[in-house]
């Protein structure tokens, strides 16, 4: 008999979806659980949508105030799936209340918010964890079990990759439900803290710290229709960032982010060179890790295309779904972060990304921001 862990979910938008998707998943797929997440409440502020989300998703109530949910006794875990500008307010009062949270990314607007929310879930002594996740792909969780194996030896190089192009037309206006992502106040960077805050988890994840950056942004829309206010108001967001790095291992590092790249929605590509090997990933081929072995004998070197599909063991999460060969999809990588924080609860284990680990993230992110507005190098 499973232990049920009532979730609070905090908006139900895009990641309100794929989170109540990953709590109604996991347990049929992990079956070894000592937990079973139970869809026990939904948040949100306008009550008639909200009321039509807990009833296609089977939420067992609704709260339009979630300071009413976190004084809820029959709830133990918070979800925040809200805009970035709530995070730290929610994140700090559900720690008080003793609550575990669930964070979406980025953490927060800033470090000072970030770090606050870190004092307050290990003063509470609460579970806590960030959905950067992209690092449940299973390749992307192959590519790391490899780099822990040494197989890559010295690395040299990191680069990575987040385009999207999405807001080139001057008549996206900025602001308001629908359009938070284009509004400073509410998100606190543009792509800096949406798409490259992804690619540095990762790279940090698999490539460890960085200590140094040097950023440019641009914004190449300056000024956008608010639609809160209906006035013509300058964008304070970037719109497309690019950093240079120093990683503490030696290594050199290249990112670049954007809404601007014609004809991408959601490219998320990563490379990672090495003294004996290079690996290459990239989402919109998810299940496919590109590996180059020096190690190979010479006349048929060259860079393998493998399926991260396989159940006999040893590819990750794979033995989960279906027969091998099969493919899964950007849904299961929430399924996969709910089943790890279960886990962690079961084992006693620290759940990773943590907010101390989203912190680092946040950090990263600041410094570039910082380093671009100055021109020059960062250290972290
Ligand atoms: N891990 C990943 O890959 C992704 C992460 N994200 C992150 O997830 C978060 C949410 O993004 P997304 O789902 O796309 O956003 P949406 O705009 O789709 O949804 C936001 C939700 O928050 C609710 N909301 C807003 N303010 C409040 C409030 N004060 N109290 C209660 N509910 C509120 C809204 O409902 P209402 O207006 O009724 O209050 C809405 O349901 C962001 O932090 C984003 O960065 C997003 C996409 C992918
Ligand atoms: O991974 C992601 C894909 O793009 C979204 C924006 O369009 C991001 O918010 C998100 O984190």
């Amino acid at each position: 008999m499973q232990k049920p862990l009532n979730i609070g979910l905090i908006g139900y938008g895009f990641m309100g979806r794929t989170h109540s998707n990953g709590y109604k998943r996991v347990n049929d797929f992990f079956p070894e659980l000592k937990h079973r997440p139970v869809l026990k409440a939904v948040c949100g502020r306008s009550p008639e949508k909200l009321k039509a989300f807990a009833d296609q998703w089977q939420y067992e109530s609704t709260e339009t105030d979630w300071r009413e949910l976190i004084k809820r006794d029959d709830i133990d875990a918070i979800d925040i799936v809200t805009p970035n500008n709530s995070h730290a307010e929610i994140a700090i009062a559900a720690a008080e209340a003793g609550k575990m949270i669930l964070c979406e990314k980025p953490l927060a607007l800033n470090p000072t918010e970030g770090e606050a929310m870190v004092a307050a879930v290990e003063k509470a002594g609460v579970a806590n964890s960030v959905w950067y996740n992209y690092r449940r792909v299973p390749a992307v969780t192959m590519a790391k079990q490899l780099i822990d194996e040494g197989r890559l030896g010295r690395i040299f190089h990191y680069r990575a990759n987040f385009l999207q192009d999405w807001t080139i037309s001057d008549d996206v206006p900025q602001g308001g439900a629908a359009l938070w992502r284009l509004d400073a106040a509410a998100a606190g960077s543009g792509v800096t803290g949406d798409l490259l805050a992804h690619c540095i988890d990762t790279a940090i994840w698999l490539n460890g710290s960085i200590s140094k950056v040097s950023g440019m942004t641009e914004t190449f829309v300056k000024e956008r229709v608010h639609t809160e206010t209906g006035k013509v108001q300058p964008v304070s967001i970037d719109d497309a960032c690019a950093f240079l790095c120093r990683f503490e291992n030696g290594s050199l590092g290249l990112f670049e982010s954007t809404r601007y790249a014609r004809g991408h929605k959601a490219l998320y590509t990563f490379e990672i060179n090495g003294e004996n090997a290079s690996i290459r990933w990239d989402l919109h081929d998810l299940h496919r890790l590109e590996w180059f072995d020096h190690g190979d004998e010479g006349k048929l070197r060259g860079w393998r295309s493998i399926h991260v599909s396989d159940h006999d063991g040893e590819q990750p999460y794979m033995d989960r779904w279906w027969v091998p060969g099969l493919n899964i999809g950007y849904e299961h990588t929430f399924v996969h972060h709910v089943a790890d924080f279960l886990k962690s609860l079961d084992t006693g284990e620290t759940m990773h990304p943590n907010f101390r680990d989203a912190l680092e993230t946040q950090v990263v992110c600041d410094a570039v921001l910082k380093s671009a507005a100055e021109e020059n190098w960062k250290v972290v």
